[in-house]
């Protein structure tokens, strides 16, 4: 069964979240059931760019990453759009047979049983600024389906609003361990993103959690967003 796939890139560093420097591939899946209005991956969620994606066999897909590492195993990063809208279980078993690990990331809007056979699955549930609802019992679904992987969790903040939702995720699921990372507003592929806006964001979100005594989540910035700006492929 082939998947749609916007692209496949790397390797890179993982600019984001519990993997952060780690050596990675990208697989990007093409398709999401979410509109966040700040989506720095619209040329993966948005139907206008559908001629772009590519329909590819499990094989491909794996066959790519292979050239791309020159068969070195790493860690490869499933993302998208949304990747669990579609079954990857047949690429993770072709590619653990080759020495391959998977992580991925999804919003928790649907739950797949592949998601055992991740090392990683990254959850990151909405806040209010990105214009979407988060329906609790889905993520539930995705954390029963991913028993016995590590599971972590990452909230995108831009303002208060999205802190106090993080702060009520915290508290719905103290097992998880939680990444917050600033919201990028700059994310147009075509402008750059000022260094200086982004060290300001990260500035805020420190003051804002650890300044102010919440010391349970881990800030990061997206490290991708600081060497690349928005450029597309890394
Ligand atoms: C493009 S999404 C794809 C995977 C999945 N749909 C999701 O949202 O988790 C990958 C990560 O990028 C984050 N992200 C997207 N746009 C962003 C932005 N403008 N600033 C900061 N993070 C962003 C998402 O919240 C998510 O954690
Ligand atoms: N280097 C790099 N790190 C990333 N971490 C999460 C990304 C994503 O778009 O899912 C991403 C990405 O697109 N590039
Ligand atoms: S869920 Fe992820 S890919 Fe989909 S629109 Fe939101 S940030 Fe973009
Ligand atoms: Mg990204």
């Amino acid at each position: 069964m082939s998947l749609r796939i916007a692209e496949i890139f790397g390797p890179t560093i993982q600019g984001e979240g519990a993997l952060i420097g780690q050596p990675t591939v990208f697989i990007r899946a093409g398709g999401c059931d979410y509109r966040c209005s700040w989506c720095d991956s619209l040329h993966a969620v948005d139907n206008q760019y559908r001629h772009d994606w590519h329909a590819m066999e499990p094989e491909a897909i794996i066959a790519e990453v292979m050239r791309l590492t020159g068969g070195q195993p790493l860690t490869v990063s499933i993302s998208g759009g949304n990747p669990a809208i579609q079954d990857f279980g047949s690429v993770i078993a072709l590619g653990k047979a080759n020495g391959y690990r998977f992580a991925c990331e999804t919003q928790g809007s649907i739950a797949r049983p592949w998601f055992a056979d991740l090392s990683l699955l990254v959850l990151s549930p909405k806040p209010p600024s990105s214009g979407q609802n988060t329906d609790w019992s889905a993520f539930d679904a995705c954390l029963e389906a991913a028993k016995g992987t590590d599971t972590v969790m990452k909230i995108v903040i831009f303002d208060h609003h999205d802190l106090n939702f993080a702060r009520n995720a915290a508290a719905r699921y103290p097992a998880l361990t939680l990444y917050l990372q600033p919201g990028n507003p700059e994310t147009d592929p075509s402008l750059p993103v000022s260094a200086q806006s982004l060290s300001d964001r990260l500035l805020w979100l420190v003051e804002e959690t650890v300044g102010k005594g919440w010391l349970a989540p881990r800030i990061l910035p997206q490290l991708h967003v600081l060497i690349w700006g928005n450029k597309r492929g890394v």
